[in-house]
């Protein structure tokens, strides 16, 4: 398989999850970072002629595509109080049956989590080598941010909780040092096991708990995220999805659907030039 052939089926992920989830007459628009992300930003530009509609990003570079697609920025805080987006794109780098996403591969996982939550509904846009049946399948470990003076506190945590090699990310100039991410802090990737999702658990694969080295995907990521210095992790799960919607309740949204930081469809683009969508009821 070639490079093009993985860059053709990010586009047609990118061009269906448009096509089924962009409304040209949208008011705030969610971009997140990475290189699938900038076929979602070409199919909305093929399609929207509206100059009024606001485009949300997640970081340095994702506000670049904006930018050089000719569409217009807002930060996420000069978004006003209690405004949703009408929708927010992104890409993953790994998503199970259960649509938990593992994302920070591009180091940008914070303001995408913050996007993603913010969202009515949230979508994701991935290649084939995304498309597993639990995280940690393919991609190697957890991004998880941290600030820089708890790095290595953060690192023995981790490896209490059962990582087997927390390091911290460089970057691709090793020599240069540790990669900053937007809001200078660092990147901690870590090993774990295969994580099991809630069904696994129910179906007695495993106590998910850590107990028995096994751990279920809300259960590591509420556990990460509860180590003092971590600014956030890079699963994207179950974990704050009532408090997503307690808000999106708050401002009396009827059509939304989306569990948080949990995508309603996942857009894979497939080795053969089709798309598969998955969604909490299966895959078409
Ligand atoms: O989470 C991310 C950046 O932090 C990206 O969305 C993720 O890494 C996917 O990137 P790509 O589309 O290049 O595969």
């Amino acid at each position: 398989m070639t490079d093009t052939n993985v860059e053709a089926a990010k586009r047609a992920a990118g061009q269906q999850a448009v096509a089924d989830h962009f409304d040209p007459s949208a008011s705030y628009v969610g971009i997140g970072s990475g290189t699938t992300i900038v076929y979602v930003v070409e199919a909305i530009k093929e399609r929207s002629t509206n100059p009024a509609i606001r485009f949300v990003p997640t970081g340095y570079q994702s506000r670049q595509v904006i930018i050089n697609a000719g569409l217009t920025p807002v930060s996420f805080d000069a978004l006003p109080s209690g405004i949703l987006l009408d929708v927010a794109f992104d890409g993953a780098d790994e998503v199970d049956t259960e649509l938990n996403c593992i994302k920070g591969g591009g180091a940008c996982l914070f303001q995408e989590k913050l996007v993603a939550e913010r969202a009515k509904k949230f979508v994701c846009v991935a290649d084939y080598r995304k498309r597993q049946d639990r995280l940690l399948t393919n991609w190697p470990t957890i991004p998880i941010e941290v600030a820089p003076l708890a790095q290595i506190k953060v690192q023995d945590a981790l490896r209490v909780l059962g990582s087997t090699d927390p390091r911290l990310r460089t970057t691709l100039l090793e020599k240069s040092g540790p990669l900053k991410t937007d809001q200078d802090f660092y990147i901690i990737d870590a090993k774990f096991p295969t994580l099991l999702t809630r069904k696994d658990v129910k179906d007695g694969k495993g106590k998910g708990d850590g107990s028995d080295g096994t751990w279920e995907v809300n259960t590591i990521a509420k556990a990460i995220k509860g180590l003092t210095g971590v600014l956030e992790v890079g699963i994207f799960s179950g974990l704050d999805g009532d408090a997503a919607q307690a808000l999106r309740a708050e401002s009396g949204e009827k059509d939304a659907v989306s569990g948080g930081q949990v995508p309603v469809a996942v857009y894979f683009g497939m080795q053969d030039g089709s798309v598969v969508v998955r969604t909490k009821d299966g895959e078409h």
